[in-house]
């Protein structure tokens, strides 16, 4: 069956740009490294012992399925003691931690991979990941109604590496014939009540899980299965539950490189599983696996070659388990006073300076990433202290990719701590589930943009510190921004000119691109102006409220509506109809005159203000 290829090995055989640079960084280590010739190929069967010891392969598989190779990524060899990593799995999937542990422990031997021994005492293997711990993970797999043991085996390793691997006749033939170290740990294993009855058929399973054949790509995939929790990043499919892996990662880390197991997790520091052909996987959790091949192996039967290359990715591209704990500091995107980024609803002289003078007493938040527990620390860190010198505390977690189960109480107790000390805490977010993460009592406020969030914050600033005069429920036309511009004589003159019209909650009043329909003047409600970008999308300009005019800004494009005006809640306005407006003309050329003055110093003023947010809100990002 092929090996299934990526998107950037497609696109990298077109050549345009040629192999990815994380391509040309393994080319350079093989380079590099093809110089290494200590070491032989296992002499344990001939079929390794004929191995050539020029071979040499690398391979990075990302946990979400990106594949990265260089050297000799294609040939076949056979698994060998890396099949012990994902029989462990299997047994542990199958049957539960508690059942294989009673079967083996979980604790380095300090010894080689085919030392003849078990515990004292408890007459159990050391580990699952020498010989006798693997013969024992190999019993420990039932055989199903559908297949026998070994067929459960090698699909269990296809699944991993997401194609289907086959056991080698010629080099099952050799182990069963070299296998009687094997089959005295067999018989070990069954005098001491490990395995129960006849281990034969364990024995031969064992062998024939050595035999699997794989490609340094195909290892890579597979231990890139255990980076991405169970699941091939490939093909999607879940192989082995996240606490499986939990489990069999941490056996890796301290003992799948056997007597050099020490050794390795200081120079390498990634949890790993050698082979005596030549192979070997190491595995960042969460992010990547490495896969290395090379048949020439040191005193301990790892690949020599693959040994250093392993080191070599480890200390260029800080791979170290010690070194991956800088993504916490990378939680907090951005924090800012609300006076940075306004809302986007228009709000009166009144209220303007209210905000103007109370706008850093509310903050907002961004964070993004994985809220793990270091970046929960530090979110919980960042909010308590700008909450230290704010009232309010917009949290946006709309960057926020995961935020663990045990991450959400804490965050609940943390609005409660501010709650308690008369602070407010509201949230961003489009993921529901992320809502819930500071909930408690009162209900936390819940918002899917930014903009609406701090518009809450700023009418809740207005309610506080400013009075009615800031958040008018109701305003008539002789008092709205634009008649306030006109003597009182002339407001008056124009407002009996006006008729009512109003429109519910939703509605659309006018639209982008129609004839200009009059000048309106909003007495109640909220209206938003919004405008489609080329690909469909709608983008909130503002929000106008009582007081406030719409419509005439199509007197300056053409007569024809740049924006869509809609209702956000019910709306009453009075209308300056364009038939009003032409009669008006005649009748009393000089009100007319009067009237269009105050509308180009109000348009001119509501540019410049535009232009002013426009600006504001480019720096604060997107909306
Ligand atoms: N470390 C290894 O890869 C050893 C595998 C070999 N088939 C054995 O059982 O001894």
């Amino acid at each position: 069956m092929p090996q299934p290829s990526t998107e950037e090995e497609e696109r990298a055989e077109t050549g345009l740009f040629g192999p990815s640079a994380v391509t040309a960084y393994l080319e350079q280590v093989v380079e590099q490294l093809r110089d290494e010739r200590g070491g032989a190929p296992s002499s344990s069967i001939p079929a390794l012992a004929e191995a050539d010891p020029e071979r040499f392969g690398v391979v990075i598989a990302t946990a979400d399925g990106h594949v990265y190779e260089a050297g000799s990524t294609r040939d076949e060899f056979s698994l060998q003691s890396i099949s012990k990593a994902f029989t462990y799995a299997l047994a542990l999937h199958d049957l539960g931690a508690e059942a294989v542990h009673a079967k083996m422990d979980v604790e380095p031997s300090g010894d080689a991979y085919n030392e003849i021994s078990l515990q004292p005492g408890s007459g159990r293997p050391a580990n699952p990941m020498i010989n006798a711990g693997a013969i024992a993970s190999t019993w420990l797999v039932p055989d199903s109604d559908r297949d026998l043991r070994r067929d459960r085996i090698r699909e269990a390793y296809s699944r991993c590496a997401g194609r289907d691997l086959a056991i080698s006749p010629e080099v099952l033939a050799q182990e069963h014939d070299a296998g009687d170290r094997n089959r005295a740990l067999g018989y070990l294993l069954a005098s001491a009540g490990i395995i129960e009855g006849d281990p034969t058929q364990a024995l031969e399973d064992y062998f024939a899980q050595c035999s699997v054949l794989v490609t340094c790509r195909d290892l890579a995939l597979m231990g890139a299965t255990l980076a991405n929790a169970g699941t091939n990043p490939l093909t999607g499919e879940e192989v082995f539950d996240a606490g499986t892996v939990s489990r069999v990662l941490s056996v890796m880390s301290s003992c799948g490189m056997y007597d050099d197991a020490g050794e390795w997790m200081v120079r390498v520091g990634l949890p790993a599983k050698s082979g005596v052909g030549g192979g070997i996987i190491a595995v960042l959790p969460g992010e990547l696996a490495v896969a290395t091949f090379s048949p020439a192996l040191d005193r301990h039967g790892n690949s020599v070659r693959g040994v250093l290359a392993c080191e070599r990715l480890s200390q260029d591209l800080d791979l170290h388990f010690t070194h991956t704990a800088r993504v916490a500091r990378s939680t907090v995107r951005a924090s800012y006073p609300i006076d940075q980024s306004p809302s986007l609803v228009r709000r009166n002289a009144d209220a303007e300076a209210v905000l103007a003078e109370h706008g850093t007493d509310a903050v907002v938040v961004e964070l993004q990433g994985d809220l793990l527990f270091t970046g929960t620390e530090t979110a919980i860190r960042t909010v308590r202290d700008v909450a230290y010198d704010a009232s309010y505390v917009v949290v946006d977690l709309r960057r926020v990719d995961v935020i663990a189960d045990y991450a959400m109480p804490m965050l609940a107790r943390t609005r409660q701590e501010l709650h308690a000390a008369g602070r407010t805490v509201v949230v961003v977010a489009g993921n529901p589930d992320f809502g819930r993460s500071f909930r408690g009592d009162p209900p936390l406020e819940v918002f899917p943009s930014r903009a609406a969030a701090i518009k809450w914050v700023e009418d809740a600033l207005l309610e506080e510190h400013g009075g009615p005069e800031c958040t008018p429920s109701r305003v008539k036309p002789v008092e709205s921004e634009l008649f306030s511009r006109l003597d009182p004589a002339d407001a008056r003159a124009l407002r009996v000119r006006t008729v009512e019209r109003s429109w519910a909650a939703g509605e659309n009043i006018l639209r982008a691109g129609q004839n200009f329909a009059g000048i309106h003047l909003i007495v109640t409600g909220d209206v938003s102006m919004s405008l489609r970008t080329p690909s469909g999308e709608r983008v909130e300009l503002q929000v106008l409220g009582p007081g406030m005019s719409f419509g005439e800004l199509a007197l300056g494009t053409g007569d024809k509506q740049h924006a869509t005006l809609s209702a956000v809640t019910d709306v009453t306005a009075r209308v300056l109809s364009p038939q009003t407006l032409a009669e008006l003309e005649q009748e009393d050329p000089g009100l007319g005159l009067r009237l269009w003055k105050a509308l180009a110093r109000d348009g001119f003023e509501r540019a410049d203000q535009q232009w002013r947010d426009a600006a504001v809100h480019a720096s604060a990002s997107d909306w």
